[in-house]
């Protein structure tokens, strides 16, 4: 055979006929040495359809090759004895592979300058370590890549471009004996309390003891592995716990329930048993606040995913423009929540692996809704991606502790699921076919999950259960509700509707855990979330306040007499300020007043008959029409910053969000402790959606001062503070105190105002404000936007900070009723905020010091004096000029 032939690319197969035979080298470990060394072999057979070259080694041991790994221990061997072997030519792939195949073989001609090129074929011991530590390392790869196939043989399972190795006939053996094992192990399940334990045992042993039989050595990958921690020679030895008293529990009967006391559960009196069980929820503030830092950060990275997916898609097709080549158009990849879920993990260094929480899980409380399985992951909630049950292993809660179930989700990918919302037949883990039709195609065994359910049955721990949910604020149409507790009752074995066999567990909800919130899934599909708002509205005392003028009518509700309120029927006392009717006509004045107000603009105002004081601006017009999707808002809305920011489409996004209605029907209701109206949804408002604008009139501060206290004789209940805030509160996460900065206007909702305005106090807030630049860029007076801060269920009352020292000011103090309410934080905390109040309005001009503030009216009559002589001296001027010009004209 020409050695010319043998010219082969890392992207052509050899052709069998050509290597048949040929030597190749590669590194081993001698079981005898106990030390690496390099073996040699031959090439014997191939299997043409899986691309794999059967190797026989000196010792008689032989081992599928990849043909792709194969080039380099031909080349290895060519390059030691070039006379033994015809050399194998990397061609053609630049000098990367030059440098790694070094070649003795004659060169053809059109390969000859690589082959100049191409370092010599003396053997170099630098060369030889290099090449010896890439063969490793692909061994290890291929090693790793074959156990995987050979643990999980799913055609989704093999790498890309590989095909899985055959088996050798050993291997085919010993497959054969584990599977016979665990058959056995299976059946003795039914019979023995912990029959897992000893089919394990029995079969880790049966290959342990084969492998020393046969002799084998051991392969790279296997030898690197026990080095980095594993059981082998000079590996640290693992730490065990000292064994505790042994926890003996009697195995769950099939079909038989189980119900225990509240505090009579088995894991109570379980010796030496260390896992917390919470049964109360845990709403402190450092909880909530942890899950939904965790889920801002997350929200953060899911939003960056998209803009730079879209970026990137844009970079292709301007190439492919600038190039005048159209291929295939670029379609963006559709899992931002995973590109999160595994930034989380690699920028923000997320231990999703962390401590597993039995019972409720602090800081997410029933009815809490996350819009992605990665975001539950991330949170820890639920910390696997794909499989439905979360579970701590078996002896981790102590010495022989069974293993249990900490969380399970119910998303309608088991046919044999029987759901009824309180209580559901929940089937266990395995033999579906999740890639295709979500039939189930295999019988189910008693272990991971399913051994975990057995063990909550056991220990009488309670799972929590979340139910995808239809949800159109969702990136994917659904969200994950979370439903509470559930107990595990009862376990069956039995045949599906596929006649195979399943696991199936009864999961029943813990009572006093409020109504339950999602609607029951079925297979395959989700159904749409239950309305919980009352069909038939009572106490509505006005359809619509806003006449019109909203996109959807905000109803004004008084139902108070119905729990049995005072007057025993509508108060009906809806604010008068309602009638916007004539914002439309003041819109040309949109941007003229806020560039700057100056004299010759008072001036032309009154000559239109306005009060100086008054100058109207309302963003009201620009609030129509549908809001964008959730989950992508936090970023989404701009801080001031509009141009400057590096993500222009971020610039982009701000527009769909702000310049569009409120998709929540939002109505006011008469709140029933005395705080007067409210505002709440009737559809769930996920975390960061855009709940609405607060409009109304845009005053200078000042003057507004003066309007309050002289004109109108109120309290300035209805004005919004429109001070500039700090450009990094995007993301809700600033509370929403107001700014030290002196606020030059203010949005007034006195007399005109919208349901934004009705939003009350509380010391726990759900929204929080984001100003808005999108039709100006004057930061003085921006679009004050209010979005939700966490995902809130409908008929919640939706709540701002005021900031603390307006609350302390409340008549009869604040009633929010929060646990850490500024009222219950003792008579100091709120006269401190008061007297700081005071201070601050004081600082205003605002004092009770008569003579302050009638300083304070002078200073406002002299400016408007000042700006009446300024404009009557313009006018003398301009008149003069005129007079000047006319005067020319007629010479
Ligand atoms: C912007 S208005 C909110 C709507 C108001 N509840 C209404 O009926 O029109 C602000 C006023 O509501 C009342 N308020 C808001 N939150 C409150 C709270 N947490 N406790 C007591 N009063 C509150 C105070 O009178 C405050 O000045």
């Amino acid at each position: 055979m020409a050695a010319d032939s043998l010219r082969w690319t890392v992207d052509t197969m050899p052709p069998f006929q050509e290597i048949e035979g040929r030597l190749v080298i590669k590194d081993f470990r001698d079981e005898e040495t106990k030390k690496v060394r390099p073996f040699k072999g031959t090439v014997k057979s191939f299997d043409a359809k899986r691309k794999w070259y059967r190797v026989v080694y000196e010792d008689g041991d032989s081992e599928d090759v990849w043909w792709k790994d194969l080039l380099p221990l031909l080349q290895r061997a060519a390059a030691a004895s070039p006379t033994a072997a015809p050399a194998a030519v990397c061609a053609g792939t630049g000098g990367k592979q030059g440098s790694r195949g070094s070649s003795a073989a004659a060169p053809s001609p059109a390969s000859r300058s690589q082959q100049l090129a191409a370092p010599a074929a003396v053997p170099d011991m630098q060369q030889h370590k290099e090449q010896t530590a890439k063969q490793q390392h692909k061994a290890k790869a291929a090693g790793k890549q074959a156990a995987a196939a050979s643990k999980k043989p799913t055609a989704a399972k093999e790498p890309v471009g590989r095909p899985p190795r055959p088996r050798t006939e050993e291997e085919e053996l010993a497959a054969a004996k584990k599977a016979k094992d665990k058959q056995a192990g299976k059946k003795a399940l039914h019979a023995s309390s912990q029959p897992k334990k000893r089919s394990k045992g029995k079969d880790s042993e049966g290959q342990g003891g084969e492998r020393k039989a046969a002799g084998k050595k051991r392969k790279p990958a296997a030898a690197a592995k026990e080095g980095a921690g594993g059981t082998g020679e000079g590996a640290p030895k693992r730490r065990r716990k000292p064994a505790g008293p042994k926890i003996e529990l009697p195995v769950p009967k099939l079909g038989q329930e189980y119900v225990y006391e509240p505090g009579q559960e088995p894991w109570r009196s379980v010796p030496g048993f260390s896992w917390e069980v919470k049964d109360e929820p845990d709403l402190s503030a450092a909880a909530v606040n942890r899950l939904r830092n965790v889920q801002r950060t997350y929200n953060k990275y899911y939003i960056q995913a998209e803009v730079d997916e879209k970026v990137r898609v844009e970079a292709v097709l301007a190439d492919q423009k600038a190039r005048g080549k159209f291929g295939k158009e670029p379609r963006p990849a559709n899992r931002p929540d995973r590109a999160a879920e595994s930034r989380m993990v690699n920028v923000e260094k997320l231990a999703i692996r962390g401590q597993r929480v039995a019972g409720h899980y602090p800081g997410w409380d029933i009815g809490s809704r996350a819009y992605s399985r990665s975001e539950l992951c991330c949170m820890g909630f639920h910390r696997v991606p794909i499989a439905g049950i979360d579970f701590v292993g078996a002896g981790k809660a102590g010495n022989g502790a069974p293993p249990f179930a900490t969380s399970v989700m119910v998303s309608g990918w088991y046919q044999d699921d029987s759901d009824n919302g309180a209580e559901l037949w929940y089937t266990g883990e395995g033999g579906n076919d999740l890639l295709h039709g979500r039939n189930q195609v295999a019988d189910q065994s008693l272990q991971r999950g399913n051994a975990a359910l057995q063990g909550n049955i056991m220990l009488g721990i309670p799972v929590r259960v979340t139910r995808k949910q239809k949800d159109p604020h969702g990136h994917y149409g659904c969200c994950y509700l979370y439903d509470g507790l559930y107990d595990v009752v009862a376990m069956r074995h039995v045949k599906g509707k596929e006649q195979t066999w399943v696991y199936q567990f009864l999961l029943r909800r813990r009572k006093g855990q409020g109504p339950l919130l999602s609607e029951r899934v079925e297979w395959g599909g989700i159904a749409a979330a239950r309305a919980i708002v009352p069909k038939t509205r009572q106490g509505v005392v006005d359809l619509d306040i806003s006449r019109g003028k909203e996109e959807r009518p905000v109803a004004a509700i008084d139902d108070t007499w119905l729990a049995g309120g005072a007057d025993h029927e509508p108060q009906g006392d809806i604010p008068p300020c309602t009638g916007l009717d004539d914002i439309a006509d003041e819109r040309q004045l949109v941007g003229k007043v806020v560039r700057g107000i100056n004299a010759e603009r008072i001036a032309e105002l009154r000559e239109q008959g306005y009060t100086p004081a008054v100058q109207y601006i309302t963003q009201y017009e620009f609030v129509g029409r549908a809001a964008a999707k959730a989950g992508q808002l936090a970023q989404a809305v701009l801080p001031l910053e509009l141009k400057t920011h590096p993500q222009p489409y971020l610039a982009k996004l701000n527009h769909a969000v702000t310049q569009r209605a409120s998709k929540y029907r939002l109505e006011i209701f008469k709140t029933r402790n005395g705080r007067g109206w409210g505002v709440r949804s009737l559809d769930t408002i996920p975390q960061f959606g855009f709940v609405v604008a607060y409009v109304g009139e845009v005053y200078d501060a000042e003057e507004h001062e003066h309007l309050v206290r002289t004109v109108e004789e109120q309290d300035a209940e209805y004005t919004f503070d429109m001070a500039p805030r700090p450009d990094t509160n995007w993301d809700g996460t600033e509370k929403v105190v107001p700014d030290q900065a002196k606020a030059e206007f203010v949005a007034c909702g006195l007399r005109k105002r919208n349901v934004g305005a009705f939003l009350n106090h509380s010391c726990a807030p759900n929204c929080f404000v984001q100003p808005v630049l999108d039709t100006h860029h004057d930061r003085r007076c921006p679009k004050i936007c209010i979005f939700a801060s966490e995902n809130i269920a409908p008929m919640t009352e939706l709540t701002l900070d005021y900031g603390e020292a307006y609350a302390a000011g409340f008549q009869g103090g604040c009633k929010c009723g929060a646990a850490d309410c500024i009222s219950l934080r003792g008579p100091q905390a709120a006269a401190g905020h008061q007297r700081q109040a005071q201070e601050d309005s004081a600082g205003e001009g605002d004092g009770e010091d008569g003579e302050e503030e009638e300083e304070a009216e002078e200073v406002v009559v002299e400016e408007e004096e000042e700006v009446e002589e300024v404009v009557e001296e313009e006018e003398e001027e301009v008149e003069e000029v005129m007079e000047k010009k006319n005067k020319e004209g007629g010479v």
